[in-house]
C-alpha cells in the first residue's frame, strides 16, 4: 500500500493492534489519539504519525482535517475505530449529553472526515482505497443499557452505505460489526461468563479477529456497502 492508512483511536486495544500490525507489514500508518497512553511512544518509534484529536471537540476535528489535507496528498484508507462506550445512567452525563457525545464520535466526526478526505482517498495510487466503519452487533438488535451508543453506531453503519454509493468505484466503504472481541480490565467474572454465553461460539476472540476482517476488506476488489459481522453466531442464539 503506497499511501498511509488513517486509524482513529489508535492508542490502545483494537486500534493499537491494527496500527501496530499494519505498520509491521510495512504499511504507512497515521493514528489519532485522545488521551496519553503508554503505547504512543512505541507507535512513534515505529514511524506511525500521530495526531491528537478528541472527536467530541469540533475545533479538534477541523484541525485534524486541516493537518491531513496539508501534509498528506493521498490516503489508502480510513478506519473509523475511535469509540466511547457510555451506558445511560453510568456516568455523570445527562442522557442528552450521552447522545451528543455518541453521535459526535461515531457519526458526526466520521461524516466530516469522509467528506473532507475523499479527495485524498481518490488520489491513492493503488487501484482502490477503503473506508471501514467499526460499528457493533447492537446495530441490529439495539441495546437496553447503551441506547445512544447503539443508535450512533447504527448511524455509522448507514454512513457506510451512503459513502459506498457516493465514492464508488475508486473507494470501497464497509462496516465491521463485532459483538464481543475483547473484555475490559474491570469486567467481572459473572459479566464475562454471561457475555460468553450469548454466542454459539463462547469465546473472547481478541483483536486479531478485527484485523483479519480489515485485511479481507482492504484486499477485496468487489465488496462495498456491506457489513462483516464478527459475533460468534450470537444472532442465532
Ligand atoms: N472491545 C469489544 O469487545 C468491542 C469493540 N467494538 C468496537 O471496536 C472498536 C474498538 O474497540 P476497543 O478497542 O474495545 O475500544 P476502546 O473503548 O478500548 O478504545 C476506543 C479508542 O477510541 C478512543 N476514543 C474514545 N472516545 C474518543 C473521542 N471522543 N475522540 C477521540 N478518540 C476517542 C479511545 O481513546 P482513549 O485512550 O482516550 O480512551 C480509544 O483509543 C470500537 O469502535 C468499539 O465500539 C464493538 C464491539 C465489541
Ligand atoms: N468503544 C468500545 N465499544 C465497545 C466495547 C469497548 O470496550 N469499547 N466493548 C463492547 C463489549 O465487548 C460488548 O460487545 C460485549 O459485552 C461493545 N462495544
Amino acid at each position: 500500500m503506497s499511501a498511509p492508512v488513517l486509524i482513529t483511536g489508535a492508542a490502545k486495544r483494537i486500534g493499537l493492534f491494527i496500527a501496530r500490525s499494519l505498520r509491521e507489514q510495512g504499511v504507512e500508518v497515521i493514528g489519532t489519539y485522545r488521551r496519553q497512553q503508554p503505547a504512543l511512544g512505541e507507535l512513534e518509534a515505529m514511524g506511525v504519525q500521530l495526531y491528537h484529536c478528541d472527536f467530541c471537540e469540533s475545533d479538534h476535528v477541523h484541525r485534524l482535517i486541516d493537518s491531513l489535507q496539508r501534509y498528506h496528498p493521498a490516503l489508502r484508507g480510513i478506519i473509523h475505530n475511535a469509540s466511547d462506550w457510555i451506558a445511560e445512567g453510568q456516568s455523570e452525563l445527562s442522557p442528552e449529553q450521552v447522545m451528543e457525545r455518541m453521535m459526535r464520535v461515531h457519526a458526526y466526526a466520521p461524516y466530516q472526515l469522509n467528506l473532507a478526505l475523499a479527495p485524498l482517498l481518490r488520489n491513492c495510487p493503488d487501484s482502490v482505497a477503503d473506508i471501514i466503519h467499526i460499528t457493533d452487533f447492537a446495530v441490529d438488535k439495539g441495546s437496553k443499557h447503551h441506547i445512544a451508543y447503539s443508535a450512533s453506531k447504527a448511524a455509522s453503519e448507514n454512513l457506510s452505505r451512503s459513502f459506498a454509493r457516493l465514492l464508488a468505484p475508486q473507494v470501497k466503504v464497509n462496516s465491521i460489526a463485532p459483538s464481543l472481541i475483547l473484555f475490559n480490565e474491570g469486567d467481572s467474572d459473572d459479566y464475562r461468563e454471561h457475555t460468553l454465553a450469548k454466542a454459539l461460539l463462547p469465546r473472547e476472540p481478541g483483536e486479531a479477529e478485527v484485523l483479519h476482517a480489515v485485511t479481507y476488506l482492504m484486499e477485496s476488489r468487489y465488496v462495498t456497502g456491506r457489513t462483516l459481522h464478527l459475533d460468534g453466531g450470537r444472532h442465532l442464539k
